[in-house]
């Protein structure tokens, strides 16, 4: 049979790269693809030499407590061998514009927080059952500031006449942890991985939906009695501010839990209101500005501000109440507020349709009141197909959501794929394992995507910078264009104003350049 001809060859070719370039033509970076830099393009194949060699050489070590790697796999297991990739070095050096979708209560790590609530003597512990090594992973501490007039002398949780279920000072309960539970490192485990979730957790012993939900939903509810006191959430927030910065994000939209009407204060009362939450909010968003402007770097930090949320559990008619205090905060702090959303266990909570009376008429409420308060919801969140957590995006879009929080299931529904591209409604993402993650698909089919670290305390991902390595080395196609398009994209999609939009999209560009530069000059 007679070989092809170089012409027929070359048109084969041709049409092959047609097919391609058409088929992934709706993609975002497309535009920036054809008006990119010298540098940027030189920076890119940098960073593709160095993904390749790294498939080659770190991705195919083995290691005895890593089974089988491979680049973009199962996150918990895989961060030991992203951090010792120059990929991820180059990476974190990255401006990555707006972190869009992180709750506030799980943004700090968990060993920061345990040493912040270390130095205050108001905090307390106590456990419900005696402690033994056998029950340390489930016998889980509860903390309260407790008024000075509660204080006890229980020196210790461990000792054999500790009264169950009585509080003992954190310090002191640290101090005297037993040895064989592994004195005062084992206190610090035991109060860590009550806030976390380890790979064993995540992809064995709770691998099915509710089972880590019920572990993901109680690291919440035992770190909220450390983060919810005043000093310590003051800190904390600083603390979130700072660390984002440092990971190259100037732009923080944070989900804050208002479910609880009242915070603790340092005395142990339970009498800091909602407003409070919001003038310690802005004081410390200004503090931190205020830190950098004095640091030569005022762009770096373009602030902070807050999606209301509350959670699937209400009754409609509680939920009046929230929409009716939210509007009352934005009315008060009209630059603070720019979101609302409804969060928790989407399996086993109310689905929106469960609200959509009080939600109808909280817009017609912000109407009344002059406000205007978007809906940015959380939905699809997990794979079920017509369950009512994939019905969620139905209504979601319904009830017209600016962005979608997660939307894993979105990609069934051509339809509403369409109206996300269409209409500019933005994924918020967070990844974990990527070849079985729908973020290609979201990506080919041209919605715009923010990456978003979600619960990074809770899954040890700090910063965006591992959601940004995860992307990068999961795919081909994926070059440093796309990481800067997602980047572009978080500031394109936040609710900024226009005046701060465009400061942060100038600011944007100039370290977006530098970074550039930096990788094109790096040495493979
Ligand atoms: O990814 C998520 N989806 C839905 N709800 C969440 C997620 N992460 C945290 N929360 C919820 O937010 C509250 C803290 O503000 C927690 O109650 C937690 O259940």
């Amino acid at each position: 049979m007679a070989a092809p001809s170089d012409t027929e060859l070359a048109e084969y070719r041709s049409s092959r790269t047609a097919l391609i370039a058409d088929d992934l033509s709706r993609r975002r970076e497309n535009a920036a693809l054809q008006t990119r830099s010298v540098t940027e393009a030189q920076a890119d194949s940098v960073l593709r030499q160095i993904r390749a060699k790294e498939a080659e050489t770190i991705w195919r070590e083995e290691h005895p407590d890593v089974k089988h790697p491979f680049p973009g796999m199962e996150f918990l297991t895989g961060k030991r061998i992203i951090l010792q990739t120059r990929v991820f070095e180059i990476l974190s050096k990255m401006p990555k514009g707006a972190l869009l979708h992180a709750h506030l209560d799980a943004t700090v790590n968990a060993c920061f927080l345990l040493e912040l609530a270390l130095k205050h003597p108001f905090l307390h512990v106590r456990v419900a059952q005696p402690l033994s090594a056998a029950n340390l992973k489930t016998n889980l501490p509860e903390f309260r500031a407790l008024p000075a007039d509660e204080f006890t002398s229980h020196a210790s949780l461990t000792d054999a006449t500790y009264p169950v279920g009585a509080w003992v000072a954190l310090q002191s309960a640290r101090r005297a942890f037993a040895p064989e539970l592994g004195g005062e490192a084992g206190f610090d485990k035991w109060v860590v991985g009550s806030m976390t979730i380890d790979p064993g957790e995540a992809y064995d012993t709770h691998n099915t939906v509710e089972k880590i939900w019920d572990k993901f939903a109680s690291t919440f509810i035992t770190s909220t009695g450390l983060i919810r006191v005043e000093p310590i959430w003051r800190a904390y927030i600083r603390e979130f501010f700072l660390t984002s910065i440092a990971d190259g994000v100037s732009y923080v939209e944070v989900r804050i839990n208002f479910l609880e009407k009242f915070m603790l204060g340092a005395d142990g009362q339970e009498n800091i209101p909602h407003r409070n939450w919001l003038i310690l909010f802005s004081e410390v968003v200004d503090e931190v500005k205020e830190e950098m402007r004095q640091q030569g770097r005022p762009d770096d930090f373009i602030g902070g501000k807050i999606i209301y949320s509350t959670i699937k559990f209400i009754t409609p008619e509680e939920l009046d109440w929230y929409t009716e205090d939210c509007i009352a905060l934005k009315k008060e702090f009209p630059e603070l507020i720019i979101g609302f959303d409804l969060v928790g266990a989407e399996n086993t909570l109310k689905p929106l349709i469960y609200y959509a009376e009080p939600l109808l008429r909280f817009r017609a409420r912000q109407k009344e009141e002059g406000v205007d308060i978007p809906f940015i919801f959380h939905a699809g969140e997990t794979l079920g197909d017509g369950t009512e957590a994939d019905l969620n995006l139905y209504d979601a879009i319904l009830l017209g959501t600016k962005r979608i929080g997660h939307g894993y299931s979105l990609i069934k529904h051509p339809k509403l794929v369409e109206i996300c591209r269409e209409r500019g409604i933005a994924v918020e993402r967070l990844t974990s394992s990527m070849l079985m993650h729908p973020l290609p698909a979201l990506l080919n089919n041209g919605v715009a995507v923010a990456l978003c670290s979600d619960d990074p305390a809770v899954f040890g991902n700090m910063g965006l910078t591992f959601d940004f390595y995860q992307v990068f080395v999961a795919s081909e196609v994926n070059g440093l264009s796309t990481l800067g398009t997602l980047a572009r994209d978080s500031i394109e999609f936040s609710m900024l104003g226009d005046e701060d939009k465009t400061r942060l999209r100038g600011a944007f560009e100039r370290r977006w350049n530098e970074f550039v530069e930096y990788v094109a000059t790096y040495v493979v």
